[in-house]
């Protein structure tokens, strides 16, 4: 566990597999931390510099006030990989971890050599749609949210398993200005122009039962750069890493394979 200190935020991060490896970094969603990425990580190849970090307002980083940009979510990344001293890393975003992905590929291709869109969109919901949540929010606390986050994030047999309860305990525990900040961050975001001009490999990840970010969304998301490829796991909601890490695992080696960074 380390902490990054950048001045106005600070960042928690962890790093695993080789200090010295090719880099690879994950971007949570909204309303989980680092830990999202805990059952992928040790089925990942050797040879990996493996960096996870929580955004601003989640898990131990810092809770700035409200309202977030995407541009200063993306600000927040690029500082820490800058001050890690990452290039050339291969970029793994999920939900609004993809919309930074694309946010920071757009602006450092130093950085990001290749992105992985999971369960995200150039656009997700509506202004409207985001406004009702952080209402609610505001109201009733994350706990009104719960039940159906859960039915969007998981299969109706994940949410028969006790593990479930993890991550609704995860959610919950998100701090409201985490999540309102977020929440105001992927309103204002439209990146189907920034993500049309992108010229990297990228892949694309769904789950069938997806009910944040559904299959369509994130291929319509991933055709816009040309030569990206998708893949749909079956069986799956919004969280496929949880749900179904060895597909997981296997999907994302298999294109850490196609593009040399192993
Ligand atoms: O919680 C959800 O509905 C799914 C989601 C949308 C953006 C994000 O990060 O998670």
């Amino acid at each position: 566990m380390k902490m990054a200190d950048l001045g106005d935020v600070q960042l928690h991060y962890r790093v695993d597999g080789d200090p010295h490896g090719v880099p690879i970094v994950f971007a949570n969603s909204l309303g989980t931390d680092l830990r999202l990425w805990d059952a992928v990580v040790p089925l990942l190849p050797p040879g990996l510099r493996i960096i996870r970090y929580d955004k601003r307002g989640h898990g131990l980083s810092s809770l700035p006030r409200p309202p977030y940009t995407m541009g200063g979510l993306v600000r927040d990344v690029e500082r820490l990989l800058d001050m890690l001293e990452v290039r050339d890393a291969v970029f793994v975003g999920l939900s609004i971890g993809g919309m930074i992905a694309q946010g920071l590929a757009v602006k450092r291709f130093d950085i990001v050599r290749a992105m992985v869109l999971s369960n995200t969109g150039a656009k997700i919901g509506t202004p409207e749609i985001w406004q009702q949540r952080i209402d609610a929010v505001r109201e009733g606390g994350i706990e009104a949210l719960a039940d159906a986050t859960m039915e969007r994030w998981f299969s109706r047999d994940f949410r028969a398993r006790p593990e479930m309860l993890l991550w609704r305990n995860m959610l919950t525990r998100t701090p409201a200005d985490g999540y309102i900040g977020c929440s105001q961050a992927i309103s204002g975001t439209d990146f189907y122009t920034p993500t049309s001009g992108l010229r990297l490999p990228t892949l694309g990840i769904a789950g069938s039962e997806d009910g944040g970010t559904p299959p369509d969304l994130v291929r319509e998301t991933t055709e816009l750069v040309p030569g990206s490829k998708f893949h749909l796991i079956r069986r799956a909601g919004h969280l496929p890493c949880v749900e179904k890490p060895e597909e997981y695992a296997q999907v994302l080696t298999e294109f850490l394979r196609e593009v040399g960074h192993i």
